[in-house]
């Protein structure tokens, strides 16, 4: 296959031609003669091969005669006049194409503007006519590769060709193609072989035209191809004494092309468009329709030899033959009104476009060069030179039927264009879809929460209208036992009286009170009673909480009795501690007066002249007494000679004790009383420690010891005087005995030590007493201390006394010792009365 395909040609001139050519503008005639074949170069019997045909220069010319060589010269020169020459024959054609021309020449000159004016809304036709085996399928078909590709595969070549280059990008082109045949006068699809007998039918919009025929819409040649392909494979043919492979039918290939245009753009002022009805009104469509046909070649039945079923096809070819020359020889009769008989076989009728009608047409009448066909060839010369004179008036077919299939196609493009564009709106708007298709969701659901809470009400509606209805009821019965009772309004009839005009009536207003009252005070009892359950279940849960409470509030009151009784033993210590520290200043200011009773007692006695053993051991004794308590350690030194004579301090540990005096640790926990006579031998002897002391329940225990030699009088616990005589030599406590002034005699010297020593008794007393009072203070603050801090408490409910109290205890004790110590310095030195 040729890959460069010529583009569309400009005219050659072959249509308008004048002169010895056609007479029409639209129908055209040429000769083609095909090579000799190898069958009749080699003769037949002793006649050799002999050519009969040539071609003038020009190619318009054919000269056939049965003495060529007299005619023409051997460089194809003609020499002789044909006419005066027997059995030559000149005629004259619109093209003549010899033996060697190729099939690219034929198709280029006599075929493409033809074909191609379909492309402009022409109709259009090739026809090949001759006697069988001539070339007509050849130049039709031929083959459908290479330079021996003929009219049919070039014109489809052609055709999109032109559509690819077409330079108008507006222009649309629909290209569809059928493929017919003739066979013993039926019309049969070749591309759908059931359909046949087929109809030719005619209108005034699609002219002639073969219905039920199938048409094919081809975008390529390779798809015409394929179309054509498989409609040779159905064509009938068979083989003849004149051709392998005769066509023994006519065939037709029909191409039609709708062209769709804008106005104005490069069409002439013939095709301007006119506007349709669907709105493509600045558009023009043209429709060209092409039929190539390939007739079946006549024969000479004699010359075929043809019998039975090919004499048969033989006779109906020759008959459609004939009737095509009929309808020539009528086209062509100069005579008005010469009825064409195109309906006289369907060849004719389906080519009566083609011939003297709305067409382009080429006739190509194939002859064959040897003598043998020399009446045939001339046969088919005079056919043709007959058909020459065929006048075809073609015009554009544009916009003759608004139902032409490019019409359609557009129609369903714009509506397919149309739903695409709306489905791409849809694709864009998918979103808003997808909001609508929520809020469409949330409106069904909330229309559903409404039927939902409509049915409950509606519900609830029916509820009361029942209840109503059972009220209403219950007063109609009630009301009818009223008017029986003859309380009803006279005149009142029950049955017509509604529950509304019923409540008008006194008696029954006052029974629908006293039923509505009865069911509030149902409905109050039964809120009461919820209400009480619910307090119940509150109360219960209050009660849990108190009892919980209370618990707590006893155990903690349990535990500040338990402290408060502790702080109340601890008080009640105090408070003996208390009344002791001032029977303890009632016993000082006791002995203080006894002491300065007996001062006088013994200054009135000295006076008097009497012994002076007493002053002196009974100074001694308290001086001894009181010198630990009188300031410090120094104190006893630091009182008068005449005192501080008879005592002896020592400060560093016991030591061995003169006769007759007192002896004591520094540290006051251990004193030895030791008083001797005057032999000095000790008398008696006490400890004093405070381990020994005891407990402290009692407020005061009487120490026991003695204190022989002595004889002074004490005031008693109740601070009455006592004298006290003691028997130095027995050691006993001497019986007491009251003592006056009157008794006691001193000397003036003793007189003023006496009262000497009072005065010094007297400041020592002082010192005591204060020395005893920050002692007490000190350790009562440290009780108090102890017990605001609760470290009393700790012992508290074990039997054993603890730490503080240990600690307190041993406080109590030392005091305990010191007031013995004191009571009993105070006590031995006056006769051992204690408090
Ligand atoms: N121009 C040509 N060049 C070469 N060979 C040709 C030419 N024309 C025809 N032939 C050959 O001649 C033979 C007959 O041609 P073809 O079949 O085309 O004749 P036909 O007119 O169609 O016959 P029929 O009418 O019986 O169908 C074929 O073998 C074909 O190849």
């Amino acid at each position: 296959m040729e890959s460069n395909y010529p583009p569309p040609p400009i005219d050659d001139g072959l249509y308008g031609q004048s002169g010895t050519g056609s007479t029409s503008e639209n129908f055209k005639v040429v000769v083609r003669i095909r090579p000799p074949l190898p069958r009749e170069l080699r003769g037949t019997g002793l006649r050799a091969y002999q050519c009969t045909t040539a071609v003038e220069p020009g190619e318009r010319n054919v000269i056939l005669s049965e003495n060529l060589p007299a005619v023409v010269s051997a460089q194809g020169v003609t020499v002789a006049d044909p006419g005066a020459l027997y059995n030559t024959y000149r005629f004259t054609f619109d093209c003549v194409y010899d033996q060697h021309c190729p099939q690219e020449r034929v198709y280029r000159q006599s075929a493409q503007q033809v074909v191609l004016s379909i492309l402009q809304g022409y109709n259009a036709a090739i026809i090949a006519y001759g006697q069988t085996g001539t070339g007509k399928t050849f130049t039709m078909e031929g083959a459908m590769e290479g330079p021996d590709r003929g009219i049919i595969p070039r014109t489809v070549e052609d055709i999109f060709t032109f559509i690819v280059n077409d330079p108008d990008p507006s222009s649309k082109y629909l290209v569809r193609s059928s493929y017919l045949q003739i066979y013993n006068e039926v019309v049969s699809d070749l591309l759908k072989p059931e359909r046949s007998s087929l109809a030719i039918r005619e209108d005034r919009r699609r002219g002639v035209f073969v219905e039920g025929l199938s048409e094919w819409v081809v975008r390529s040649p390779a798809e015409v191809y394929q179309l054509m392909q498989r409609g040779q494979s159905l064509r009938a043919t068979g083989a003849t004494k004149l051709n392998e492979v005769s066509s023994r039918s006519h065939a037709v290939c029909v191409v039609i092309v709708e062209k769709c245009s804008n106005n104005g753009q490069g069409e002439d002022a013939e095709g301007a468009g006119r506007g349709g009805p669907d709105g493509a009104s600045m558009q023009s469509i043209k429709v060209g329709k092409l039929n190539l046909v390939d007739l079946a070649g006549s024969e000479r039945v004699h010359v075929t030899g043809a019998v039975g079923r090919r004499l048969e096809e033989s006779k109906k070819i020759n008959a459609s033959l004939s009737a095509l020359g009929n309808v020539i020889a009528a086209l062509t009769d100069r005579r008005e009104r010469v009825h064409i008989p195109y309906r006289d076989s369907k060849l004719t009728r389906l080519l009566e476009d083609s011939l003297g009608g709305n067409c382009r047409t080429t006739m190509i009448a194939t002859i064959a060069p040897s003598l043998e066909s020399f009446q045939e060839s001339l046969s088919t010369l005079k056919f043709a030179n007959r058909a020459k004179n065929i006048q075809n008036e073609a015009h554009v077919n544009e916009d003759v039927d608004q139902r032409t299939l490019l019409r359609k196609y557009e129609r369903e493009l714009r509506r397919l264009r149309d739903e695409l564009a709306r489905r791409s709106r849809n694709v864009v708007d998918k979103r808003a879809l997808l909001v609508a298709e929520e809020q469409a969701k949330r409106a069904e659901a909330d229309k559903l929460a409404a039927l939902t809470a409509l049915q409950e009400r509606s519900r609830e509606f029916l509820r009361e209208k029942e209840e109503k209805r059972a009220l209403e009821l219950k007063i109609q019965a009630m009301q009818s036992q009223l008017l029986s009772g003859g309380t009803a309004a006279p005149g009142l009839g029950l049955a017509a009286v509604s529950g509304a005009a019923l409540q008008e009536v006194p008696a029954v207003r006052t029974l629908v009170m006293r039923e509505a009252n009865k069911v509030k005070e149902h409905y109050e009892a039964r809120i009461r009673a919820l209400e009480q359950e619910v307090a119940h279940v509150e109360v219960e849960r209050y009660k849990q909480l108190l009892l919980k409470q209370r618990d707590i509030m006893i155990a903690l009151t349990a535990r500040l009795n338990e402290r408060d009784e502790k702080i109340s033993y601890l008080q009640e210590e105090l408070d003996a501690y208390d009344r002791y520290q001032r029977q303890l200043e009632d016993a000082l200011d006791a002995k203080t007066t006894e002491l300065i009773t007996l001062r006088k007692a013994a200054v009135e006695h000295a006076a008097a002249g009497g012994p002076s053993r007493l002053r002196g051991g009974a100074d001694f004794a308290l001086q001894s007494a009181l010198g630990d308590w009188a300031g410090g350690a120094g104190a006893p030194g630091q009182g008068p000679d005449t005192v501080s004579a008879g005592l002896t301090s020592t400060a560093s540990g016991p030591t061995e004790a003169p006769a007759g005096g007192l002896y004591y640790s520094a540290d006051g926990s251990a004193v030895e009383l030791a008083l001797d006579g005057q032999d000095g031998t000790p008398r008696g002897s006490t400890h004093l420690t405070s381990a020994s002391s005891g407990g402290l329940t009692a407020p005061w225990r009487r120490s026991t010891h003695s204190a022989a030699g002595t004889g002074a009088s004490f005031a008693n616990g109740n601070g009455a005087l006592s004298s006290i005589h003691s028997d130095a030599r027995a050691g006993t406590p001497a019986e007491p005995s009251s003592l006056n002034n009157d008794q006691a005699s001193a000397s003036p010297g003793e007189v003023a030590e006496l009262r000497a020593a009072a005065v010094t008794a007297a400041k020592e007393r002082a010192a005591l007493q204060q020395i005893l009072d920050s002692k007490v203070r000190l350790m009562l603050s440290e009780i108090m201390q102890q017990v605001a801090s609760g470290g009393l408490d700790s012992g508290a409910g074990s039997g054993a006394p603890s730490g503080g109290q240990q600690a307190l205890l041993g406080r109590l004790a030392a005091l305990e010792a010191l007031v013995a110590r004191v009571s009993g310095a105070i006590g031995g030195s006056a006769g051992g009365q204690g408090p």
